[in-house]
C-alpha cells in the first residue's frame, strides 16, 4: 500500500485553501465557535446551523455535514437524523463525532441509530470509539478519554468493518483505518486535551477535507494538518489558555516545512 505523503497532505490542504468548501457542522454548543474558527483558519467555510427547516437547503450548497452529539437533547437527534439521510441522498459526506457515547443511553441509542445510517467517516477520542464499537465494561468519563488510542486500535478497525465507515481515533498518536489499510499519525500536543472542543475541531476539518477528497485520503490528511498545527501551537503556549487561538494560527500559516518538521504518517 502507498502512504500518504506530507507532501500529498499539503496538496490536499491548497485544496481546501483553494475550493473553500461550506462545511454544515450540527455540533455542540461548546465547539460552535472555537470549531468554526479552526475551519476557518484552515481554509473552509464552516456554518454551524442545526435548525430542521434549514437542513433541505444547506444540503443543495454544502458539500460536507458533520454530526456530533455533545449537547445532546431528542430534537436534536431529530435533526441530525434528517440532516443524515439528505446527505446520503445527494451523495455528500458524512462525519460523526460520537461525544461520550457509552455515558447515557440516550447518547448510545443516538449514535447507534447514527452509524446505522452509514456515515463516511467516524471521528472519536479512545473511549467513544471502544464504546461504539460495542466493548463491554467500559466505565465511561464522559467527553474525555479514559484510554489510549493504542488501546483501540482494534476497536477502530471492527467498528470500520461493521460499519463501512472510514474511522479515526485519536490520541498522543492518532489512527485511521478503514478496515483494510491502517495508518498512525503522530505530533499534536499533550495539552491538546486540556482544551475543550479540539477533537470537536478536528471532526470539523475532517469534514472540510473530505469535501474535497475521498474519505480515507481526506481523514488522514486532516489529522495530519492537525497534527502539525497543534504541535506548534504546543510548543507557543504556556499553558491550555491560548492553545486553541494559537491552532488557528499555525493552521492558517502551515506550509510543506512545518508539515514535515511537525507531524508524521506511518502505514502499520
Ligand atoms: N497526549 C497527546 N499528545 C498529542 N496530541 C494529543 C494528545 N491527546 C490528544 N491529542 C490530539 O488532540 C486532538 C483531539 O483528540 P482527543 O483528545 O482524542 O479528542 P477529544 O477532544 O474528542 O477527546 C487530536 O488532534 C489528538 O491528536
Ligand atoms: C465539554 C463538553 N461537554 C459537552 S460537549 C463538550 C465538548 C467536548 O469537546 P471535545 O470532545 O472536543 O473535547
Ligand atoms: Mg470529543
Amino acid at each position: 500500500m502507498t502512504t500518504l505523503t506530507l507532501a500529498d497532505v499539503h496538496a490536499l490542504h491548497e485544496k481546501v485553501r483553494t475550493e473553500r468548501p461550506l462545511v454544515h457542522n450540527i455540533t455542540n454548543f461548546v465547539a460552535m465557535t472555537i470549531a468554526a474558527n479552526v475551519l476557518l483558519a484552515a481554509g473552509a467555510s464552516p456554518a454551524m446551523v442545526h435548525s430542521m427547516d434549514e437542513v433541505e437547503d444547506f444540503g443543495r450548497i454544502a458539500r460536507a455535514l458533520t454530526l456530533n452529539i455533545g449537547t445532546l437533547s431528542s430534537d436534536w437527534i431529530a435533526g441530525m437524523k434528517l440532516a443524515a439521510a439528505v446527505y446520503k441522498a445527494a451523495g455528500k459526506p458524512i462525519v460523526f463525532d460520537p461525544v461520550a457515547v457509552g455515558a447515557t443511553r440516550l447518547r448510545n441509542t443516538a449514535a447507534a441509530d447514527l452509524v446505522a445510517m452509514g456515515p463516511t467517516v467516524i471521528r472519536g477520542n479512545a473511549s467513544e470509539i471502544m464504546a461504539l464499537s460495542g466493548v463491554a465494561g467500559l466505565a465511561s468519563k464522559g467527553v474525555d478519554s479514559s484510554a489510549s488510542s493504542n488501546a483501540a486500535l482494534d476497536s477502530a478497525v471492527a467498528l470500520a468493518k461493521s460499519s463501512g465507515a472510514v474511522v479515526a481515533v485519536t490520541g498522543e498518536v492518532d489512527y485511521v483505518t478503514d478496515g483494510t489499510r491502517t495508518v498512525a499519525i503522530e505530533g499534536g500536543h499533550e495539552l491538546m486535551p486540556l482544551s475543550t472542543a479540539l477533537g470537536c475541531s478536528l471532526t470539523g476539518l475532517v469534514g472540510a477535507f473530505v469535501a474535497v477528497a475521498p474519505a480515507f485520503e481526506g481523514t488522514v490528511a486532516a489529522l495530519a494538518v492537525y497534527a502539525a498545527a497543534g504541535a506548534i501551537a504546543g510548543k507557543r503556549v504556556k499553558g491550555p489558555g491560548f492553545l486553541p487561538q494559537e491552532l488557528c494560527d499555525a493552521l492558517y500559516a502551515l506550509d510543506l516545512e512545518g508539515l514535515k518538521t511537525n507531524a508524521a504518517i506511518r502505514s502499520i
